[in-house]
């Protein structure tokens, strides 16, 4: 088991966020995190991160326990976050220790994987936000990390742009087999990405339940099966009224 979460509570000011999270989650797994706003998401995924040590319960990778900042995390927020005087090359540099030469290697070797070869020297600025968004992901990804942990990562973007970022996920992932935990808004992504779902409810946030999406991949956005799925989730979050009118 790469990640396990036992009985995971957070307050803040003596207001609980959430409370009681057990959660595990397997190598190379996908899980979204989906729920309203305000039920705990990010605070989960800061703890996971060891961003936020004040929590109670345990959290395991790999077995261990760490209230530090986990090295084997990286995290992707909802804005790419480059360094603007640094150019795309020296920005997935930024992170890595050790000799120049091989950073520059390994640098150029993730951008070139991830299908970034020839933007190298452009700044941020020069930058689509899809395109910064995907620097960002391959600035992560240099570090090797165990476990990727993505907050809302394409809700800023517009429709077509996350659809294609989406791709580009599952094919890191293709590559990478990189474990990863998503939070999101976004019941079809969710769908589309995720091996499984996992619905936080109520404040504090409690996980109230889970979701395998069976269907392999590529999904297609439009099949039965996650239509049915998104039905499920609606009704978990109380959304699926039937109208009265
Ligand atoms: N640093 C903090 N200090 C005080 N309260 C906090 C802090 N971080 C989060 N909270 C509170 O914890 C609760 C959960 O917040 P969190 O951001 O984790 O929810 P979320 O589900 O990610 O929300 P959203 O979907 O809107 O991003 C909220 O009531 C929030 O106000």
């Amino acid at each position: 088991m790469t990640l396990v979460l036992n009985k995971v509570s957070r307050s803040f000011d003596g207001v609980a966020a959430v409370k009681d999270v057990h959660l595990k989650v397997e190598k190379g797994e996908i899980v979204g995190l989906l729920g309203t706003s305000g039920c705990g998401k990010s605070t989960l995924l800061r703890t996971i991160s060891g961003l936020d040590t004040g929590y109670d319960g345990v959290i395991e990778i790999n077995e261990k326990t760490s209230k530090q900042v986990n090295e084997e995390t990286g995290f992707i927020f909802q804005e790419p976050r480059l360094l603007p005087w640094l150019n795309v090359l020296e920005n997935v540099m930024f992170g890595l220790e050790g000799k120049r030469a091989e950073k520059l290697d390994k640098a150029n070797h993730i951008l070139q994987s991830v299908g970034l070869a020839g933007k190298e020297n452009l700044y941020p600025k020069e930058l689509s936000g899809g395109m910064a968004q995907r620097v960002a992901i391959a600035r992560s990804l240099v570090t090797s990390p165990e476990i990727l942990l993505l907050d809302e990562p394409f809700s800023a973007l517009d429709a077509f742009t996350k659809m294609q970022l989406q791709d580009f996920l599952l094919d890191v992932w293709k590559k990478y087999h990189t474990t990863m935990i998503l939070v999101t808004h976004d019941i079809d992504e969710a769908l589309y990405l995720c091996d499984r779902v996992v619905i936080l409810r109520g404040q504090p946030g409690e996980i109230v339940e889970e979701l395998k999406v069976e269907e392999a991949r590529p999904r297609n956005r439009g099949s039965e099966q996650l239509a049915q799925l998104k039905s499920d989730i609606l009704t978990a979050l109380d959304l699926n009224k039937q109208s009265v009118y």
